[in-house]
């Protein structure tokens, strides 16, 4: 069976691709620090280690014991406005880590990695929708990290053989169309979950930050890509790797933009009731529109998505947050509004 190690498998994104694997009847084996992690994301039965993706010792250790021939890397830190006020812990923890994992592998001998990137790594695009071979301009510490570890992983490999497919995702959200896991993270930011935390009552509303951008209705425009759908893209990435397949830098996306407005909206269907919402000022750090070119990552690793529709990301979305809000009984006061 094809053991694969995932950094970060607690994780939001991360945990959905080890129940995809799982279902691949792959065996994957999950490395992670619980920083932003939950254990219990972790599916029964899946080998489960504590501790540091860029503990090179470790990482080999690992590799070495379970026999693992690739890794997807998924450890990080995300969250773009966090970044622009602590950029040493971003570069530290994305670009550092990544050190550690890749002297790991090599020591392993290990040389297969699906990397997890970012739209991030584009900054304000000049043209849209933005393809894989548009200029890299980042304009906060998450998106320049992420692209510093990109590079690095494209050298290492061309030193050591290895090759790689690295995914940058555009906004990933929704939950796990079975209801196996989703966004556990309290003190969410991501649009998607503080909408709908608000449409269950556990926030007073969503502030829309900026209604004054040179957008269709003047609030900012991303491409929302469901996690079910990215994490297809990982196997399939994984599958094209062990066919022999070359490295590939791909977005993942839809190739469609929806306001923030359009979300709520989305939301607020899902729901039933209205969002409630508020203009507040522009966020540091955020790009007007960011919409992927996305036909390459169709083509090259023949992804077809199953759930490229905003109603169905906000409907699983909402599934997920009434599911979590019941089981743990949260309300407006344990939100923080
Ligand atoms: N969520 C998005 O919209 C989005 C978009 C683009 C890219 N990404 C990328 O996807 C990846 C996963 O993001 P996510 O949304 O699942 O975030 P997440 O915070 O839910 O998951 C990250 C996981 O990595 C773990 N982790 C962090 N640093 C670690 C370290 N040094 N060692 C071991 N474990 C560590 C955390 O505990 C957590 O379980 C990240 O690389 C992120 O940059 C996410
Ligand atoms: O409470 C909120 C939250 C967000 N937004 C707006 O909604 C859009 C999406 O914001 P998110 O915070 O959901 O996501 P970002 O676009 O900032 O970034 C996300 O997607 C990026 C890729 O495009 C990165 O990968 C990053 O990891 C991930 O945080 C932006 O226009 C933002 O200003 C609001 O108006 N109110």
């Amino acid at each position: 069976m094809t053991t694969v190690l995932i950094t970060g498998g607690a994780g939001y994104i991360g945990s959905q691709v080890v129940l995809a694997l799982q279902d691949s009847g792959c065996h994957p084996v999950v490395l992670d620090n619980l920083s932003t992690g939950f254990q219990e994301a972790v599916p029964a039965g899946v080998t489960f280690v504590r501790g540091d993706a860029g503990d090179a010792a470790l990482v080999e250790a690992i590799l070495t014991r379970t026999g693992a021939c690739a890794v997807m890397h998924f450890a990080a830190l995300m969250v773009a406005p966090e970044s622009v006020r602590e950029p040493l812990r971003y570069w530290q923890n994305n670009l550092g880590a990544t050190i550690g994992l890749l002297e790991g592998m090599v020591a392993a001998r290990v040389r297969l990695l699906v990397l997890s990137s970012t739209a991030a790594v584009y900054g304000i695009p000049d043209t849209l929708p933005v393809g894989e071979d548009a200029v890299c301009r980042p304009i906060n510490p998450y998106g320049s990290s992420k692209l510093a570890a990109e590079r690095m992983v494209a050298e290492a490999a061309a030193a050591h053989a290895a090759r790689y497919v690295t995914l940058r995702y555009f906004n990933v959200a929704g939950a796990d169309p079975a209801g196996r896991t989703g966004q556990r993270r309290a003190g969410a930011t991501h649009l998607i979950k503080v909408a709908c935390e608000a449409a269950l009552g556990q926030r007073m509303a969503v502030d829309i930050h900026g209604s004054d951008y040179a957008t269709s209705d003047g609030t900012g425009v991303r491409d929302y890509v469901h996690v079910a759908d990215l994490a297809s893209a990982h196997v399939a990435a994984l599958h094209h790797l062990l066919g022999g397949g070359e490295s590939l830098t791909l977005n993942c996306g839809y190739g469609r933009g929806h306001s923030v407005r359009e979300v709520l909206t989305a939301v607020g269907r899902a729901a039933g009731r209205p969002v409630p919402w508020r203009v507040a000022p522009r966020r540091p750090g955020d790009p007007p529109a960011v919409v992927a070119r996305a036909e390459n990552v169709r083509q090259r690793l023949q992804w077809q998505p199953q759930y490229d529709s905003l109603d169905r990301i906000a409907a699983d979305a909402l599934g997920w947050e009434r599911r979590m809000m019941e089981r743990d009984g949260s309300g407006l006061a344990a939100a923080g509004g």
